[in-house]
């Protein structure tokens, strides 16, 4: 018997708890079709509660991966588990617990959206179907549905007809959604509609695996991703801790520099501002593009040298990308310096997001 100051006595509490088990579990997962390999060992874990983006590029496996955890495909090899129920060993326990939105599905058009959800309601032998059909009604009510729920399916628009897609996959309340490229093909307005019925399906205790190539779509959304790039995974985990890890990995990296033709050999160093930043070697770098209205060799002159400054090149159009290290004060900084130096400067554009520069450092840009 341990005796705990705040709880007092209790039994012995066990030395090491128990890991959580994940909401997806991947292990080691093969596939190939016919001679080529389109999964080779991939791995990674899915907590309770994200929403999980798995991105790569056309091609990349997405979709094997996908149709393995939804059952709908053996895999050569590996291990796959959701909710700590094996999809191989036990399928039908799996689609209990998961809500699989295909890509490209077709949805049946001469029904009516009530007609279409109560269909299912009573494939998924759902509770209240063949009765009230009380989870259509709150299912309609989640995806804003109800208002057209005496809309002909054939005459809805492909961002309702995708909501209504989704609106299917909720109604045995799986705890787990499966969704293969949820917001391709859709116009910005739709795709913003899924994305915020996404947060508020999280909100609701969902968990959410959702497949995409478009990174932006994700970016604001997704709380971890998992990066595949010809049947291998790249990277994986919270975004924040992938731009950590990436950051650590990078050797220290010395002023470069600007890589403009024709720039001014031996360049001078922009005199140092007074207001100049600690230096901090370790922070993240980022680039940021500014609009000038001078040439661009003008502006990586100024910067040549400078301190936190890493890079300077061209942009598209009348910009110039500066890589850097630091923080919005350094941005300032590096305009101060282009001002000073008479180069005018119309315009800072955000950098690139976090997500795309992830991709873009561990991606090679090969396909299979
Ligand atoms: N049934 C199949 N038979 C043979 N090859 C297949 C089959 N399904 C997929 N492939 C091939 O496997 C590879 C991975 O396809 P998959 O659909 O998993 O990729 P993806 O990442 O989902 O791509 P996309 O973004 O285009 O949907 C591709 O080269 C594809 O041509």
């Amino acid at each position: 018997m341990s005796v705990d100051p705040v709880m007092g006595t209790h039994p012995a509490a066990p030395m090491v708890e128990a890991k959580p088990t994940p909401a997806i579990r991947v292990r080691h997962l093969w596939h190939r079709f016919g001679r080529f390999d389109v999964l080779r060992d991939v791995s990674f874990d899915v907590a309770h509660g994200e929403i999980f983006g798995f991105i790569g590029p056309n091609g990349a496996g997405k979709t094997t991966t996908i149709r393995v955890m939804s059952t709908l495909l053996e895999p050569l090899a590996g291990r796959v588990e959701i909710d700590g129920y094996d999809v191989t060993i036990d399928p039908v326990a799996v689609r209990r617990i998961i809500g699989y939105m295909p890509d490209h599905a077709g949805v049946y058009d001469r029904v009516t959206v009530r007609e279409y959800l109560e269909f299912f309601a009573d494939a998924y032998r759902v509770p209240t179907a063949g009765t009230s059909y009380a989870v259509v009604d709150a299912v309609m009510e989640l995806t804003d549905l109800t208002k057209l729920r005496d809309k002909l399916v054939a005459t809805m628009s492909k961002g309702m007809k995708q909501r209504l897609q989704l609106a299917r996959t909720l109604l045995h309340d799986p705890k787990v959604l499966i969704l293969d490229e949820p917001a391709s093909d859709l116009d910005p307005r739709a795709r913003i509609e899924i994305r915020d019925l996404l947060v508020e399906l999280r909100g609701l205790g969902k968990t959410i695996f959702l497949s995409s190539h478009i990174l932006t779509e994700l970016a604001d959304v997704c709380t971890s991703v998992a990066i595949l790039e010809r049947g291998r995974l790249v990277v994986s985990g919270p975004i924040s801790e992938i731009a950590r890890r990436l950051q650590h990995a990078a050797p220290p990296q010395a002023a470069v520099a600007a890589p403009f033709a024709g720039a001014p050999a031996g360049a001078t160093a922009a005199p140092a501002p007074a207001i100049a930043p600690a230096p901090a070697p370790q922070l993240p770098t980022h680039t940021v593009k500014l609009r000038v209205l001078a040439p661009g060799e003008a502006a990586a002159a100024a910067l040549a040298g400078m301190p936190h400054v890493l890079r300077v090149g061209p942009g598209p159009g009348q910009t110039v990308l500066v890589t850097y290290t630091g923080n919005e004060q350094t941005v300032a900084y590096i305009v101060r310096a282009l001002v000073m130096a008479n180069v005018p400067v119309a315009g800072v554009e955000p950098e690139r997001n976090e997500l795309e520069r992830i991709f873009l450092e561990v991606t090679k840009g090969e396909v299979q």
